[in-house]
């Protein structure tokens, strides 16, 4: 929120709290109050002409960038005022108006954004100067409210700490260890599909449930070496609970827009004795509590027995670095930023998967020369990850389908971007699915689902795309996603896992493709499918 809001709202409340007093209990003259009000009433007017009219028209030093031309004090350069997918016109504005690697693009109540366009800007803003720029504000609120954490790692300098010690849990050779553990686990998944395919064979199954189900469990074994076993226990558990905490933030955009303008944590801080008292609350003391006890298991098990597993709460406990709330954080973390977009990815894969037969059968044959149903090898890792057309898959689905297709950033402190002068505070946003489905890098089928771009000598690492910022789904530089392994291991395991056994078909075909109303990439109902069972 800006600034002067933040001073602004909280005298204007305590001005009309005295002239309630004193006009209704007090009865006394209510004149200096009113005159405070007038004043107050008046610098908001001020305010708002030089922030609203005055500097996005004189004083920006982005007056000279290309901007939209259609424009509304209002709605800025959007269509509506809440756009169900904000990042689908930044996408038609990007394609349509020329510019040099940055656009100015007013959102609401002219609020500017700086939008990033060109692989040289991103790469000066993620490997050149990756700490000028943070998240906004309303993240780092939304990761405290769902996680109840104090996050060091959004310092700088906690933040290479938290890089520097947790490295080895998400390296490649690491991640491919966890992966016995997660083949196990969409084994049981796989077996629950059938039956359910079985007992009510009128029905299609809800894939998204599943992969929900295997996600928790999975994501339960990598990060505390502990079972949720929501597989086999689906109500009632951590993720009933924390699918209730993310719910908070999936709510509707005018929360989000009302969010950026006036800033309710001082409110929340106050309410936040009644607000542990409600069922949010409750949520948020179960899972931490959960999460405190499964970090104490693994610094109990390092103490007596000095050895480190392979889950990454043991990798940090034995790093001695994190003291044990620091630990719950982090796990908090990896519960908020896996599950949900690991478990979005495998509902792409399969919801494409089973629009094609012929890319189901060609996966299938792939994955069937490779591995076997009772396969508990240590290498099904490396053996998965040896698959080219599965891995090809995969990377086309994280290029087709951001988590995050328009990622927010802001401005540390005074900066600069391709030589432009950027204040502190700046908003901008990262085109994630524009830059991804971009023709320029990817050719003129980049909108097309095509995991053949991924196939064949250097294809295989950067899909035919002249270089590794062209796909930004993980982010780039020292801020990309410490988790990047760990999801397409796991992607590819489950994928292959349900390929292998199943031929799917999707029976919501119509609608399994509409997206929710999010700044996240995610289908509104998730697909749908019938299970034809394909031999053992
Ligand atoms: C398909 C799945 C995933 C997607 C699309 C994804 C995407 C992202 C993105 C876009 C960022 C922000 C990068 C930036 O600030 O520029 C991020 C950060 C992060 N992700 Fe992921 N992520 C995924 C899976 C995971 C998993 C499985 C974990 C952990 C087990 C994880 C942990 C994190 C963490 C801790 C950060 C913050 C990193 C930092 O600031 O240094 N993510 N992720």
């Amino acid at each position: 929120m800006p600034a002067f809001l933040e001073v602004w709202l909280p005298l204007a409340a305590c001005t009309l709290i005295a002239l309630f007093y004193k006009s209704l209990v007090d009865r006394g003259s209510v004149g200096p109050i009113l005159t405070l009000l007038a004043l107050e009433l008046g610098s908001l007017l001020l305010w708002a002409l030089y922030w609203m009219v005055l500097y996005p028209a004189y004083l920006t030093p982005f007056r000279h960038l290309p901007t939209p031309p259609k424009r509304s004090w209002l709605r800025g350069n959007r269509t509506k005022l809440l756009p169900d997918n904000p990042w689908v016109e930044v996408r038609e504005v990007m394609e349509t108006l020329p510019n040099n690697g940055l656009i100015r693009f007013y959102e609401a109540f002219s609020r500017e954004v700086l939008v990033i366009t060109s692989i040289d800007a991103i790469k000066e803003m993620n490997s050149v100067k990756p700490y000028d720029f943070g998240h906004p504000k309303q993240v780092k609120y939304m990761l405290g409210r769902i996680t109840s954490s104090n996050f060091n790692f959004l310092s700088e300098h906690g933040h290479k700490m938290f890089r520097k010690h947790l490295r080895p849990a998400f390296t490649v050779q690491h991640t491919r260890k966890l992966v016995p553990a997660v083949w196990d686990k969409a084994q049981e998944m796989i077996q629950l599909m059938e039956r359910e395919s079985r007992n009510t064979p009128d029905s299609p199954v809800d894939l998204r449930d599943y992969i929900r189900r295997v996600m928790w469990d999975t994501s339960g074994l990598a990060m505390f070496g502990h079972d949720f076993q929501t597989l086999g226990h689906p109500e009632g558990g951590i993720r009933d609970r924390f699918a209730l905490l993310l719910s908070e933030f999936s709510g509707p955009a005018w929360v989000r827009l009302i969010m950026y303008f006036v800033d309710l944590r001082p409110l929340l801080t106050l309410l936040s004795p009644l607000a542990m008292k409600t069922s949010l609350g409750r949520a948020l003391t179960y899972v931490r509590g959960a999460v405190g006890s499964v970090v104490a298991d693994n610094e109990q098990k390092y103490k007596s027995a000095g050895k480190q597993d392979l889950n990454i709460t043991s990798v940090s406990v034995a790093s001695g670095i994190f003291p044990h709330n620091e630990l719950i954080d982090n796990g908090m973390l990896f519960l908020t930023a896996g599950p949900n977009s690991t478990g979005t990815a495998i509902e792409w894969a399969l919801y494409e998967l089973s629009k094609r037969p012929e890319m189901q059968e060609r996966l299938r044959a792939e994955v069937r020369a490779c591995l076997d149903v009772a396969d508990k090898a240590d290498d099904i890792g490396q053996k998965l990850a040896s698959l080219p057309y599965l891995n090809a898959i995969c990377s086309e689905v994280i290029r087709c389908y951001p988590f995050v297709p328009l990622s927010p950033k802001v401005t540390e402190k005074d900066t600069t971007l391709l030589g432009v002068p950027v204040p502190k505070d700046t908003a901008l946003a990262v085109p994630v699915e524009a830059l991804n489905r971009d023709p320029k890098l990817w050719g003129p089928d980049a909108d097309v689902f095509n995991p053949d771009r991924w196939m064949g000598g250097d294809n295989a690492l950067n899909g035919g795309a002249p270089n590794n910022f062209a796909m930004l789904s993980f982010g780039a530089g020292p801020n990309i996603c410490i988790g990047q392994n760990q999801a397409r291991a796991f992607l590819a395991c489950v994928v292959a896992a349900v390929v292998r056994r199943f031929d799917m078909q999707l029976a919501n075909a119509e609608t399994a493709g509409r997206l929710r109303v999010a700044p996240f990439k995610k289908s509104e109902e998730g697909p749908m499918a019938w299970l034809k069972i394909v031999g053992l």
